[in-house]
């Protein structure tokens, strides 16, 4: 279970990123975070994984603030969450199945990945995790050969490696044709499925409400919209969306 409380960032030339925000996501859950461009969806699951360090508040995971947590307690609460980048974040020269392993990195000393010496069982879990993206036939093949669906199918794979309990993904589609949205949610839904919590940052509504149990709606940083699809009203997609992309 994630606690956020009272989270605040501002960023060094003064703009607030996210505003006292307080939500509680629970285990299983698979949540869409929406809002216009600058509305702070990154920054808050940037914030939840450390990327971005918040300027107050508190993260509760499993009971554990990691809010400004540091060395091996930020590195054991990181490695069981997994990250979906807009960009995909591969090592292009290497091969699917390489940067799958990647994603067991945080399990072993840093030996492990630079000398290629992944335990049999990780190669196994790499593996399966390809398949279950539907690529365990490109494992050879080098990610700058792939097409971007099958790289961000790849990045994925080496999240679900990890053996997370959370998946992050922000914006997992934007750089992709908008016909793959549905195969990338379905995919994330599929390992939500299996019990892993999924928060998504997503632009478009109508697959937010699609996919998601429950939304968060930001705007200029704070959280206006906590609720399930069916609760979202006319008015409160305005109150949302208001504000243009200028004001913020
Ligand atoms: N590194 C930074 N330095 C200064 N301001 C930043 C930085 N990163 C984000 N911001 C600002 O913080 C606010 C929230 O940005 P954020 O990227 O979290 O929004 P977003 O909802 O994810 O937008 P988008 O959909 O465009 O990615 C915006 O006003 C943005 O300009």
């Amino acid at each position: 279970m994630i606690e956020v409380k009272n989270l605040t960032k501002i960023y060094p030339n003064g703009t607030r990123g996210l505003d006292d925000v307080n939500v509680d996501i629970q285990n299983g859950e698979f949540v869409c975070v929406i809002g216009l461009s600058g509305a702070g969806k990154s920054t808050f699951l940037r914030c939840l994984n450390r990327l971005n360090t918040a300027t107050s508040g508190q993260i509760l995971i499993d009971g554990e603030d990691i809010a400004f947590a540091e060395g091996a307690k930020l590195r054991s609460i990181r490695r069981r969450i997994g990250f979906v980048f807009q960009q995909f974040n591969l090592s292009t020269r290497l091969t699917a199945l390489e940067n799958v392993l990647a994603g067991r990195l945080g399990y072993h000393n840093r030996f492990v990945g630079a000398l290629g010496l992944y335990p049999q069982a990780d190669i196994e879990l790499a593996q399966n995790a390809l398949d279950r993206v539907g690529l365990g036939d490109k494992k050879g093949v080098r990610v700058d050969e792939l097409s971007g669906g099958q790289q961000q199918r790849v990045a994925i794979a080496r999240a679900v490696a990890q053996q997370p309990t959370l998946i992050l993904a922000d914006e997992p589609m934007a750089s992709l044709d908008p016909k793959l949205s549905n195969v990338i949610m379905g995919l994330l839904k599929g390992f939500n499925k299996d019990g892993i919590s999924v928060v998504v940052n997503i632009h478009v509504l109508e697959l937010a409400t699609a996919y998601a149990d429950r939304i968060l709606g930001f705007n200029k940083g704070r959280l206006v919209f906590d609720g399930p699809p069916s609760a979202l009203t006319e008015s409160e997609i305005e109150r949302i969306y208001s504000g243009s992309v200028a004001d913020l």
